[in-house]
């Protein structure tokens, strides 16, 4: 990990750049891989398996006896953990619904939204590494509030072919029953476009590495939407002489973990403090299963020594990370300060593995800086607000007169004649 002591504003930037930051030959590789999906369907799905997942296919959708065969071969305690994870997400989620009220503008002028599921959604649930099986319920979840007609799931098969039971109990839990196993660049393709087998949606959601991201990005081009660009994951960790050392290396590694282009970065005004954190993350590195991924992880990020906690923040802020964790005094007045950030954890006893996982909030977050001004996943994400209004004759007749005038400055006659007409006026 690279320490930085005391930097200048100057040196800022090259703090908060990601380490994927030029990623023209992935650009590259996933826009063939679009092309090949576009042109070639099913099959180019099926050898798109063979060449990235290294598995041959006989096809892709999951069938109903395979998705009823899930919850059999799942242990008791992770269908309880999952069950109890959707309950608590589902909870957060549906105090997200709130119904908004009927405005009057002026008299006889009234206005209001109304919250529309997206009829077509696709879901992508990373599976490259490790099948994200709490991906499906920080999607399905809000998909099913949302009342989403058609929910369509893609997520890597595994080397024997099938998809993780986990991954299938989640999304009969949340629902949905078509799921596919197709991964990477080509499942978002296939969503984007649709195949014989996978209907087109109208807007992609999910996490992934930086192949499923960059095909995210490069899809809005045919006209389905995104959620945000989402991966990979990163978090940063505001700590001062008060924290705990264990508990900040254990956080860093907690995302350093997920793959080797995720970063973490650590910001601090306590010497010790630093020096305590890497010798933990020494010792917690050597214990875990995934040392060598989180190890290429961490040889990316850094540790910066700040001059104290207001910089801290500034930098953070300007990072503006996927996961802010604040292990400091006064960590709550700390974030009430936060601009840039997709969620906050705050306090020792928050670890980001809470809201990974079950706490309630959505892990599916902005990454990459996007934090500045998109949002993570919510209920919204998955709701067009449609705008009506209804006006009867005295409230267009209170209206008429600022309409016609701005129509007639903006030289657009038959606008204002569309409100004359109705009130007997027109020139
Ligand atoms: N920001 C967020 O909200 C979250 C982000 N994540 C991130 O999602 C990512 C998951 O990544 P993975 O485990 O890799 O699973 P993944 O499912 O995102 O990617 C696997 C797929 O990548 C494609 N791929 C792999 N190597 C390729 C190559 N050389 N060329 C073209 N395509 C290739 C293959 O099609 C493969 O099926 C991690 O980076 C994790 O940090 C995970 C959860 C939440
Ligand atoms: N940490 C991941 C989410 C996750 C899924 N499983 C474990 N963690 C992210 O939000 O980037
Ligand atoms: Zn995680």
């Amino acid at each position: 990990m690279e320490i930085i002591k005391y930097p200048d504003r100057s040196q800022w930037k090259g703090i908060t750049e990601r380490p994927y930051s030029d990623n023209r030959a992935v650009l590259d590789t996933v826009a063939s891989v679009l092309e090949e999906v576009r042109s070639g369907g099913d099959a180019a799905l099926i050898t798109l398996a063979a060449r990235f997942d290294g598995v041959a296919l006989q096809s892709l959708a999951v069938t109903s006896g395979e998705m009823a065969a899930a919850e059999d071969l799942l242990a008791p305690e992770l269908k309880e953990a999952i069950d109890a994870a959707y309950r608590n997400i589902r909870v957060f989620h549906a105090a997200q619904e709130k119904a908004e009220e009927a405005v009057e503008t002026l008299p006889g002028v009234r206005c209001w939204r109304k919250s529309i599921g997206i009829e077509r959604v696709g879901l992508y649930v990373p599976g490259g590494t490790a099948p994200l099986f709490s991906t499906v319920l920080m999607l399905g979840v809000p998909a099913q509030l949302a009342g989403c007609s058609i929910v369509v799931l893609c997520t890597p098969p595994m080397k024997d072919g099938s998809v993780h039971p986990a991954i299938l109990y989640a999304a009969r839990l949340c629902g949905i029953s078509l799921v596919y196993k197709s991964g990477g660049a080509g499942a978002v393709a296939a969503m984007a476009y649709g195949t014989e087998s996978i209907a087109a949606v109208h807007k992609i959601f999910g996490p992934g590495n930086q192949y499923v991201t960059a095909a995210k990005q490069l899809v809005q081009q045919s006209g389905v939407a995104i959620d945000m660009p989402a991966g990979p994951s990163e978090v940063c960790v505001i700590a001062d002489e008060s924290a705990n050392a264990a508990f900040v290396a254990a956080d860093l590694l907690s995302q350093a973990e997920h793959g080797p282009d995720s970063q973490v970065l650590l910001l601090t005004d306590s010497a010790p403090l630093l020096e305590g954190v890497q010798q933990e993350l020494r010792r917690q590195l050597e214990l875990l299963p995934r040392a060598s991924v989180a190890g290429k992880a961490l040889e990316k990020s850094r540790s910066v020594l700040v001059r104290d906690l207001d910089e801290a923040l500034a930098l953070a802020n300007a990072y503006a990370a996927e996961h802010l964790i604040l292990q400091c005094k006064d960590a709550e007045t700390l974030a009430g300060r936060v601009i840039n950030a997709g969620s906050v954890f705050i306090g020792p006893y928050s670890p980001e593995s809470v809201g990974d996982y079950a706490s309630g909030t959505n892990h599916t977050l902005p990454t990459n800086g996007f934090a500045r001004a998109y949002s993570g996943v919510s209920l919204d994400s998955f709701v067009k607000k449609v705008s009506f209004q209804q006006l009867t004759r005295a409230g267009l007749e209170s209206i008429a007169g600022t309409v016609t005038t701005m129509a007639e400055a903006e030289g657009l006659q038959a606008h204002a004649e569309a409100v004359r007409v109705r009130l007997g006026s027109s020139k």
